[in-house]
């Protein structure tokens, strides 16, 4: 029997898809617009599919405009641009997403930069980033993963984080970067660990939030766990289930899930925990750039 309290990421994401289209409806009635999500996927990699397939119908469930724009895997990075270009001018479309990875001979650096900022609702754009490394998380789009890790943090410990060590496993960009970012701006003690990390067990035995997105299956053991603390598993790998049959697989994050429910104070499962969120905080993203290019004022703060 684990210790630890289950934070149920697919239940806080519904109630925050539940507030956004509330706020879409207000919108809606204020200024008689929809915020507009357009999504683009390149290529045929199936879980990308999966997920583009999901924005658009958590969107559309939103009371969003919302529009799917599917290229070929050949398709010219040329073309891509072209296709970014169009959406940053048209008044319709406040969000302008392009699914990762893309194909590798697109650079991706050129592609996401050429966003508007202010469409930008991965937060992935060098001005996003630049705002919210300077502490301006306000007038900033967050990147989505952190964003929503940041809510669970917040409903499940539901006092003010300052003062807490918060160790982050990984220095991606589109996590362990602006993880650390929004738990700097929360007045936590911040460490980033990563792959060169001397005596990485004993770093994350000092922390009272640990945030795992190293993308490597059951990374974090149990025994690194300081007893109650919060931990947040971004990581989602398919690894081999033999119990279940030849060929069968099943999702893990980056932390070995049992043993670390047995000393934590809260956990987050996979799939079920992190994963939902990064979709329902696309839909606030979209809402938030929607109403700052409609000149409305903000709503409060989801988090
Ligand atoms: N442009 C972007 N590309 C990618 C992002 C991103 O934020 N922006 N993130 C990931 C993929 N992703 C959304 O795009 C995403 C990943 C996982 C989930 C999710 O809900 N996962 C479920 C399990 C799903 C399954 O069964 O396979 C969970 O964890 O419960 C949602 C969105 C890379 N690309």
């Amino acid at each position: 029997m684990s210790k630890a309290n289950l934070i149920d990421g697919k239940a806080i994401a519904a109630s925050v898809r539940s507030e956004i289209s509330a706020r879409a409806a207000r919108l809606l009635a204020e200024t008689g617009k929809r915020p507009g999500l357009a999504v683009v996927l390149a290529g045929e990699d199936p879980a990308s599919q999966v997920y583009v397939r999901n924005k658009g119908l958590a969107a559309e469930a939103c009371g969003f405009h919302s529009v799917k724009h599917t290229l070929p895997a050949d398709t010219s990075e040329a073309s891509l641009l072209a296709l970014v270009e169009q959406l940053n001018e048209d008044d319709t479309i406040h969000g302008i997403l392009v699914q990762l990875p893309l194909p590798g001979h697109i650079d991706e650096t050129k592609v996401l930069r050429l966003i508007r900022p202010e469409k930008d609702v991965d937060g992935f754009h060098p001005v996003n980033v630049g705002l919210l490394a300077t502490g301006a998380r306000d007038t900033a789009l967050v990147p989505c993963t952190p964003a929503g890790s940041l809510v669970l943090l917040k409903r499940t410990l539901q006092t003010p984080l300052a003062g807490l060590n918060a160790v982050v496993i990984g220095r991606s960009n589109i996590v362990g970067k602006p993880m650390a970012a929004l738990l700097l701006a929360e007045s936590c003690t911040v460490t980033i660990a990563h792959s060169r990390t001397k005596d990485l067990p004993e770093v994350v035995r000092s922390a009272d939030i640990v945030v795992a997105a190293v993308g490597r299956p059951e990374m974090v053991r149990g025994s690194w766990i300081k007893p109650g603390a919060t931990v947040i598993d971004v990581g989602i790998n398919r690894v081999p289930n033999p119990a279940k049959g030849e060929g069968a697989t099943k999702l893990v994050g980056d932390v070995a899930f049992a043993e670390a429910a047995e000393v934590a104070g809260a956990i987050t499962p996979v799939p079920g925990g992190v994963g939902p969120m990064t979709i329902a905080m696309l839909m606030a993203n979209t809402l938030t750039a929607a109403r700052r290019q409609l000149g409305v004022a903000p709503e409060p703060e989801l988090f």
